[in-house]
């Protein structure tokens, strides 16, 4: 290891784009819904002490030869650090070699939500024009920038737990500071919830029929962000059902079920949305394969930008 790697956040921050890593997440998803990756379920261990969770995410595929894992922090207390800390080591598949350490944090911030952005395009009704957004945090932010690479919104509405972050995340993307979520939701084509509430934020009587929720918060199994009446009543659909019916408290306590992996869409294998007016919910949890072909990705970028 005398020659290990180190790629920093602001060299990630430089070179990736959502234009690349969008495409990118569809493969990713894909490719672990036809069964080409091994990956287990992520290892999560409580911190009690400071309210945090440190989790292990490894995942091998050897048809893009990368074998990598992150390592994840996320500490919802946190005031003057990031809440969510990682970095994701990456091996030679060939020979188990580790070569490079990229920096965890932006990835997470893009990587989630460019898979959100390619569960609503699979999932969305056509030319959705109003997104709310629940939550004013970095997946906030992170969320309108890759929603808005595929489309035009007419409006955007924002609404979270603290005012001044929720005035300042609203003009700074032309939007709507709403005083409660049910304002922020009412006649939404797409919701996205990005908080990290333990209990339910959305509810069933809010959602118009035909919207599209991106379901990204509430990582544990007795966490909730979604009404489970709301979540019995969606066409459900989840990044990995293991990890679903294992971490995911909106699924677990609420008994919903799941109609498929959106790996299964994008493969052909499930026809995703059936009708204009039912309610699409994708609950993302995060995979590892998610993060290794983004750091992957990173990795390439850079060396094509050093070649040239
Ligand atoms: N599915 C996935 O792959 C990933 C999911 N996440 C999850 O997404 C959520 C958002 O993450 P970040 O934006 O990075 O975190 P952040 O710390 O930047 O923002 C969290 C937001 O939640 C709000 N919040 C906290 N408690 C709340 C409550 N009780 N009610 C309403 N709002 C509340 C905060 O005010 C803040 O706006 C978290 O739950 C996080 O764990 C994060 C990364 C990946
Ligand atoms: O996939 C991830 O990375 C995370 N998922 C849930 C919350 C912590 C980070």
């Amino acid at each position: 290891m005398e020659h290990m790697k180190f790629i920093s956040a602001s060299q990630v921050k430089n070179v990736l784009t959502f234009e690349s890593l969008i495409p990118q997440m569809e493969k990713a998803l894909a490719k672990f819904s036809d069964k080409k990756v091994v990956q287990p379920v992520r290892s999560v261990i409580p911190v009690k002490e400071s309210g945090g969770f440190f989790g292990l995410m490894p995942s091998l595929c050897s048809e893009d030869n990368v074998l990598a894992t992150k390592l994840v922090s996320f500490y919802p207390n946190n005031k003057d650090v990031p809440t969510h800390n990682a970095v994701i080591a990456m091996f030679n598949a060939s020979n188990g070699v580790p070569e490079v350490i990229v920096d965890g944090e932006v990835i997470t911030a893009m990587r989630t939500a460019a898979v959100s952005a390619v569960a609503t395009k699979f999932l969305c009704n056509k030319n959705p024009k109003v997104l709310a957004l629940l939550g004013s945090g970095v997946q906030a932010r992170s969320h309108y920038q890759a929603l808005s690479t595929l489309y035009t919104f007419e409006e955007i509405r924002v609404w979270g737990r603290t005012k001044a972050n929720v005035d300042s995340l609203a003009s700074e993307l032309n939007g709507t500071a709403c005083h409660t979520a049910e304002d922020a939701v009412k006649g939404a084509d797409v919701i996205v919830t990005v908080t990290s509430s333990t209990v339910p934020i959305l509810k069933k009587e809010w959602v118009k029929p035909g919207a599209h929720i991106n379901a990204v918060g509430a990582c544990r199994p007795d966490w909730q962000e979604i009404d489970p009446e709301l979540m019995r009543s969606v066409s459900l659909f989840v990044d990995s059902r293991d990890a679903a019916l294992t971490e995911s408290g909106d699924v677990i306590l609420s008994k919903a079920d799941i109609e498929a992996e959106v790996g299964e869409v994008i493969l052909g294998k499930n026809g995703g949305r059936k009708t204009a007016t039912e309610v699409t919910l994708f609950k993302s949890l995060g995979l590892a394969i998610e993060d290794a072909l983004s750091a992957k990705l990173v990795c390439d970028l850079l060396s094509s930008s050093n070649s040239s």
